[in-house]
């Protein structure tokens, strides 16, 4: 597969991403001009111009991008600016309530206590866990406390050079903003002379493109797909009430945590934009509540029902919702849990980029057409996530990374004959993959209308997190793993060449 982070450097099968770099920087590593591309796709399939008038005017509007070219701010329907900081200045420390009562954030707060700062000294380094574009992330433990990190470790000077510091910056201050049960939780951020280190929570169940492959036939059950989705359409939506627009959906970037949930992981390709979540309905009949998906998306908000007995209906087949009096029964129970809760859109419907980020076979056809992009693009990538979750290969998938381009943009989706996947999720799929986003479903009211697709029927949103999932990782021999001497540790962080290139910590 041509790369252009070289061979050996991605894991087979590993769906490229793109460069993230402004639609007239080169794109892949045909060195095929984005510009080009997206000019030759658009004539040879005549496209009709955008009737939005958002996106006929956007390149009247100098985007800002970062040094990598990167845009890193949006462009709104109004004329406000728009900060930055806007959406996350009230989140910073450990000011998550989410994880009071973690162990970790006790642990490293003695570090600090008695050290002052948290520094790269701290932690002992167990073993490399993967590399990316802009750093190398290593399972870490805080020395003598069996409090275990993934530390994402960038080389300052690389960065610099390759122009990813902005895109780095983004990264950290989107991770610092998070605080839900499927985001990964940041817990220290710190600079060494060379280095700038994240540490994160660490997930032990690897990703979901690795367990895919190990299913039967390489794909999931649709049970199984709709747990997955359903905790990433939370954390998506989460992720727009704070206004960012993610782009970056795909099976490699799910990671599994040790319970067997999941969380969304990798950053730098997010937008962050200003939103306006909206209460749309005051109150829900408490009887609705289970029909409508009533919900508050805030994670405040979220209900402490009893977790115990609960998981079971949180994922209940549909068809037992109307058979078994026992499950009527337990419905009603969940759904008296579920007290009137109001109804959020949370859509950052204004926002538009102009910038050419993602991965090839995950690309929304605006993306690839250059014509300005929004939210909507993030629920394309969920439509492509659910199928590939399904089938076991992505809709769009072509001979290389054009010919994928161009049946992005101009191919019908087709659904194989086998595996046989339900009409609701084929209709959700169908929904979602619709190449115009103002007619894709999400567009304007976001996950409160992906939430209400029967596709999801029987599940309790307020009760996700406490569902029992597909599977359960083994749990990690943390004694086994080799401690890498501080001394002779070193990170790689890849080149624009696509070397490998080796920096020694100390
Ligand atoms: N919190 C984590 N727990 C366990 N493994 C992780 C964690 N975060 C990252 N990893 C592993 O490290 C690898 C590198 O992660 P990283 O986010 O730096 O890069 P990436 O996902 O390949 O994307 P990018 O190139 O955009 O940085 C991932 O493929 C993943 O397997």
């Amino acid at each position: 597969m041509a790369s252009k982070y070289g061979s050996g450097v991605l894991p087979e099968n590993k769906k490229e991403k793109g460069d993230k770099e402004t639609p007239e920087t080169s794109y892949s590593s045909q060195s095929v001009s984005v510009n080009t591309l997206a000019d030759q796709v658009s004539s040879t399939l005549s496209f009709a111009p955008s009737s939005d008038s958002k996106t006929g005017g956007e390149v009247k509007f100098n985007e800002k991008s970062d040094q990598s070219g990167k845009s890193n701010t949006c462009r709104p329907s109004t004329s406000s600016d728009i900060s930055d900081e806007s959406t996350c200045s009230s989140f910073s420390g450990n000011n998550k309530p989410h994880k009071a009562n973690d162990v970790r954030w006790e642990a490293i707060q003695a570090v600090r206590t008695k050290h002052g700062v948290l520094g790269l000294n701290h932690f002992r380094l167990l073993k490399r866990l993967g590399c990316g574009d802009i750093g190398t992330v290593h399972l870490a433990e805080l020395h003598g406390t069996r409090c275990f990190f993934a530390m994402k470790v960038m080389d300052k000077g690389a960065l610099a050079s390759r122009k990813k510091l902005l895109r780095a910056q983004t990264e950290r201050e989107i991770l610092q903003c998070l605080d839900h049960p499927f985001l990964p939780t940041l817990y220290s951020h710190f600079e060494t002379e060379k280095f700038s280190c994240l540490v994160m929570e660490f997930c032990p169940g690897g990703d979901l493109h690795t367990l895919r492959q190990r299913q039967p036939g390489k794909r999931f059950s649709e049970q199984a797909a709709k747990f997955y989705v359903a905790e990433v359409l939370l954390a998506m939506e989460y992720l727009h009430m704070l206004g960012i627009i993610y782009r970056d959906l795909k099976p490699e970037n799910v990671l599994v945590r040790d319970d067997g949930h999941v969380m969304l992981s990798d950053f730098d390709l997010s937008l962050r934009c200003t939103v306006s979540p909206t209460v749309v309905r005051s109150t829900v009949l408490a009887s609705e509540g289970q029909k409508n998906s009533g919900y508050c998306a805030q994670p405040a908000c979220i209900q402490q029902p009893s977790c115990i007995s609960a998981p079971t209906t949180c994922f209940s087949p549909r068809y037992f919702s109307s058979k078994s009096k026992k499950d009527k029964k337990m419905k009603n129970e969940t759904g008296n849990q579920v007290s009137p809760l109001p109804e959020l859109v949370a859509e950052p419907t204004s926002a538009r980029s102009m910038s050419f980020v993602g991965t090839h076979e995950y690309l929304a056809p605006e993306i690839i057409k250059g014509e300005g992009h929004g939210s909507a693009v993030d629920w394309w990538t969920f439509g492509i996530f659910l199928y590939e979750l399904l089938f076991g290969k992505t809709p769009f998938k072509g001979s290389g990374n054009r010919a994928t381009l161009f049946n992005v943009v101009g191919q019908p989706l087709r659904f194989p004959e086998s595996p046989v996947v339900s009409f609701a999720a084929r209709d959700l799929i169908r929904s979602l993959l619709v190449k115009e986003p103002q007619h894709r479903l999400a567009y304007k009211r976001g996950a409160t209308e992906m939430k209400q697709h029967p596709f999801f029927e029987g599940v309790n949103w307020a009760l996700v997190r406490c569902a029992s999932p597909p599977e359960i990782p083994k749990p990690v021999d943390y004694e086994s793993a080799p401690a890498t001497p501080a001394a002779a540790t070193s990170t790689s962080v890849k080149s624009d060449q696509s070397n490998y290139l080796e920096f020694d910590f100390f």
